[in-house]
Formats: C-alpha cells, structure tokens, sequence
C-alpha cells in the first residue's frame, strides 16, 4: 500500500465529501432565509427587476414590488399568480407605485411598506435609467435627472428604511450597479457618475451597517438584455429609443437574476457578472490605467468619427 492510495485520496474523497454537506446546508439555509422574507424590488416592471421578482417569488419570498406603472405591476402581480414552475407561494404581492426622482414619494412609500408589511428583509435598490450623450452638449438638467433616479432616489430608500433594520439588526441592502460603477466609458458620464456613486456610498454603507447584522451587496453587472438602451436618456433629455447591439446580445435579465438571488442568499459583498471584455476593462483600469485611458479615448473619436460621418 502506498502513500497515494492510504493517505492522499481518502483524504481528497474526505475533504470533497465535507465541502459537499457544507455547500448543502448553506444551500438549505438560504431556502429557509429566502423563503419568508420581505423583499423590496424597485424597477419591477421591466428587465433585471421583474426576473427578480420572479426569482424572488419561486423562492417563496413575500414580495413589495415598486415602480411607476400601476398597470404593468398589476400585470406582474397576474403573471407571479399564475408561474408554476417553482413551490406554492402563497404571498400575494404588494406593490407601490412612486417615482424615484421624486424624493417626496420615496419617502411616503417607504412609510407604506413599514405601515403594511412591518418591516423589510431585503431591499432590490435595481431601477435605474441609462444616458448617451456627449458632455459638452449635455445639460445639467440630464445630469441631475440621472443622479436623482439612479443614485438620490435609491438612498433615499435605504435611508428610510435603514432605522427599522437597524433596530431589528437584521436586513439586506442590494444595489444594482453595473460595470460602469467601475469605469468609465465615453458618451455615458451622467450615467458611469451615477454608478460610481452608487458604488461608493455602498461600499460606505456595508462598513457602517455590519456591526448591525445588516449586510450589502453591490451588484455589477456587464450587458443585459434588457429596455435599458431604448429608454437611455440623451443629451437633451429626449429618449435614446436605440437597442444597442451590445444590450441585444448581452446575458438575459433572468440569468443575472439568479446571480443576484445566490449573491443574497449567500450574503456576498459584490458580484461582477459580466463578460471577458467588460471584466477585463475592469481590472485594466486598475492594474494598467494609462493604456485604459488611451483604449477610452481611441474609441471616444472613433464613435464620434462614425457619428460625423
Ligand atoms: N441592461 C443592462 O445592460 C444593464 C443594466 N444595469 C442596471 O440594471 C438596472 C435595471 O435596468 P434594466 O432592467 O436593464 O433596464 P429597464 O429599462 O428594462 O428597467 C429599468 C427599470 O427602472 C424603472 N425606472 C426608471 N426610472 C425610474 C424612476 N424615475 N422611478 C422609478 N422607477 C424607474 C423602470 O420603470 P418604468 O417601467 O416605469 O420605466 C424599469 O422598471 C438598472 O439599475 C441598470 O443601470 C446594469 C448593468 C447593465
Ligand atoms: C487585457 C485586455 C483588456 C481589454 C480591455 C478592452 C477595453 C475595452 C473597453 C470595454 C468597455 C466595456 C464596457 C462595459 C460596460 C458595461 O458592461 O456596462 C453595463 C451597462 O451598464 C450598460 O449600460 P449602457 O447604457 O452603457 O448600455
């Protein structure tokens, strides 16, 4: 009998073996977690938001589902009735229809899902609006009108449902952020700022909250195929109205739903779900910032050459 045989295989069928019941009793747990959990998803009538809601709802999680379109959330809430494909979720959704931009709103329908649910477990932070636009052509009102839905509305949110987490130590923030929260790229400054923004005060948040049980996950993700390129706003404010190729040919809204339904159930402090360029982008601006500087400006005149032409 040799070393392999006695000592080095049992040990590595040993170690698998653990590591096995460990992923299954996390796995366990996250269904127990998930299951009776009040979650919050903003930005529910469309793309990446709805498919969290539907991830939400399969796995049993008693949703509020937000956004500014009573129809299109009656529609959802018809449509969550009637999936089949996961165990019986006998949570009828809630919804509340405000508009993130307007702070006024925010805040009274944070005070209705405290007064009707008592509490929140897990809050979506996912609606959000694109930009394409030149910074030169681009008014201020644009910038702002970015910043208000993409990053003051969504802390506006957490901020007022922070206390009740905190006095419960118990909750999980989730902001949908993307690559662009990373690096920036030309023609998106309103919306690559918004994103930074994000990332940051998340990040600030996470420090800040742990001593609470409270946990934050910023989550970043690459293209989705999603309406998010059609309603881009542009430099004068008017709608991009363009499905870029990118978007078209991006990871489905449903797939980066699963990543954002195992990120909280696993209590991850960041994902990035993107493809190789986009992750790539990601660590070139870290490791080699000078060469991303000059890839962004090649391909800043390059878009603005075929633009002219
Ligand atoms: N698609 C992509 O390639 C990527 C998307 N993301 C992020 O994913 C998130 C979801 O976007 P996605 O699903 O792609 O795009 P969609 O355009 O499909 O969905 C955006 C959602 O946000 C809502 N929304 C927009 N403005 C407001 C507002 N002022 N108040 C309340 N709700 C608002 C929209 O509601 P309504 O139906 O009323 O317009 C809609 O439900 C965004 O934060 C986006 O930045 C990140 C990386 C890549
Ligand atoms: C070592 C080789 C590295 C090669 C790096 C090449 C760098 C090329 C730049 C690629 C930029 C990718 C940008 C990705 C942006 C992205 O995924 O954004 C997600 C979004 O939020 C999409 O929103 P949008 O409105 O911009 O469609």
């Amino acid at each position: 009998m040799d070393f392999t045989s006695t000592v080095i295989i049992p040990l590595l069928f040993g170690s698998l073996g653990i590591f096995a019941v460990f992923r299954l009793l996390q796995w366990m747990r996250m269904r127990a977690y998930l299951q009776e959990a009040v979650v919050v998803v903003t930005g529910a009538t469309s793309g990446l938001g709805k498919e969290c809601a539907k991830a939400f709802h399969a796995a049993g999680s008693k949703l509020v589902l937000c956004g500014r379109d009573s129809e299109k959330l009656k529609d959802l809430v018809q449509e969550l009735s009637t999936m089949t494909n996961h165990r019986k979720n006998t949570h009828k959704p809630h919804t509340v229809v405000f508009d993130l931009s307007d702070t006024k709103t925010v805040l009274n329908a944070a005070e209705e899902i405290l007064k009707y649910l008592g509490h929140v477990d897990i809050l979506i932070n996912n609606a959000g609006i694109s930009f394409r636009g030149t910074i030169v052509d681009t008014g201020l009102d644009v910038d702002k009108k970015v910043m208000e839905t993409n990053y003051f509305g969504p802390i506006a949110l957490t901020k007022a449902l922070l206390p009740s987490m905190i006095k419960r130590r118990q909750g999980h923030i989730v902001a949908i952020s993307s690559v662009q929260g990373k690096i920036s790229i030309p023609f998106r400054s309103a919306y690559a700022a918004s994103k930074h923004a994000t990332q940051a005060f998340f990040d600030c948040l996470r420090a800040e909250v742990e001593q609470y049980d409270i946990d934050v996950t910023v989550v970043s993700p690459g293209y989705i195929q999603t309406n998010l390129s059609l309603n881009a706003v542009t430099a004068d404010g008017s709608r991009y109205g363009v499905m870029d190729k990118n978007t078209a040919e991006g990871q489905t809204a449903a797939e980066v739903a699963q990543v954002v339904l195992n990120a909280v159930g696993q209590k991850k402090k960041e994902v990035l779900v993107a493809g190789l360029t986009p992750s790539l982008a990601v660590y070139l601006r870290n490791i080699f910032p000078r060469l991303f500087f000059t890839l962004m400006a090649t391909r800043a005149k390059k878009e603005r050459k075929a633009k002219d032409s």
